[in-house]
């Protein structure tokens, strides 16, 4: 089986993260992506640090808006491998482990341009290497000569094996989302609807103070 790694922080999970998922399976001729939600991401501010109650609510929250995002595709799976709020989610660790748990399948780490540009600063990079093929998505400023430049440094220094994933180009991030749920702005054809829905519910990612209002009234 040929697997589809889609990892991410997904707070929330967007259409740019579905289509880099759809648009791999199809052109790579995969059969199943694993949507992969990093419980402890040692880079990113969501923690809420020393707050173990938040961190598990918040990571519950970005899970169930994947298990939302993605129900009734088949091809599309929820993984919860690095689904815990207190173990840091290292990549090399995770595919080290997908690789001896799964021996017969043959994995793929999908990302972004500013992941595949930041690789470097990652936990043992060098380590991921050997586990999977990257599959690296444009995005933002970079263009397919800068994404080609990368590959081939990669390539040469680490014998990494990397693949262009040419997806539609969507200026579309969580940061963007959270921001304009944070105004009560619309994020209705950026996330599916379900997602919108479960985040207008759960009032996520809203100014304490509407929070406030909202149980008031
Ligand atoms: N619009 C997009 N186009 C291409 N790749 C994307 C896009 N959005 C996210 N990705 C990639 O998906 C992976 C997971 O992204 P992540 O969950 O951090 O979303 P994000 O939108 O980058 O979040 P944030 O704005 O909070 O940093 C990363 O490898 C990232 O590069
Ligand atoms: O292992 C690391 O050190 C590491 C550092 C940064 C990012 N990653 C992984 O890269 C993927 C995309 O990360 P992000 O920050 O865009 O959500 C996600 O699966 C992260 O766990 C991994």
């Amino acid at each position: 089986m040929k697997i589809g790694i889609m990892g991410g922080t997904f707070d929330p999970v967007h259409i740019g993260h579905l289509l880099l998922g759809e648009f791999a399976y199809e052109d790579f001729g995969l059969d199943e992506i694993w949507f992969l939600p990093n419980g402890n991401p040692p880079h990113k501010d969501t923690a809420t640090h020393n707050d173990r109650t938040e961190d598990e609510k918040a990571l519950k929250h970005r899970v169930e808006m994947i298990r939302l995002a993605i129900l009734g595709v088949p091809h599309f799976k929820l993984s919860l491998h690095e689904a815990s709020a207190v173990r840091h989610s290292y990549t090399y660790r995770t595919m080290q482990e997908f690789n001896s748990a799964y021996p017969d399948c043959e994995f793929y780490f999908i990302l972004g341009a500013d992941s595949l540009f930041a690789i470097e600063k990652w936990r043992f990079f060098k380590e991921i290497f050997p586990t999977c093929t990257i599959l690296a998505a444009m995005r933002d400023d970079k263009d397919v000569k800068d994404m080609e430049r990368q590959i081939a440094y990669l390539s040469e220094k680490y014998g990494a094996r990397i693949e262009l994933l040419r997806a539609p180009l969507l200026e579309i991030s969580s940061t963007t989302i959270r921001q304009r749920a944070s105004k009560g702005l619309s994020i209705h054809y950026m996330v599916p609807d379900s997602v919108a829905e479960y985040i207008k519910q759960n009032s996520l990612y809203r100014e304490e103070s509407d929070k406030a209002g909202k149980q008031d009234g």
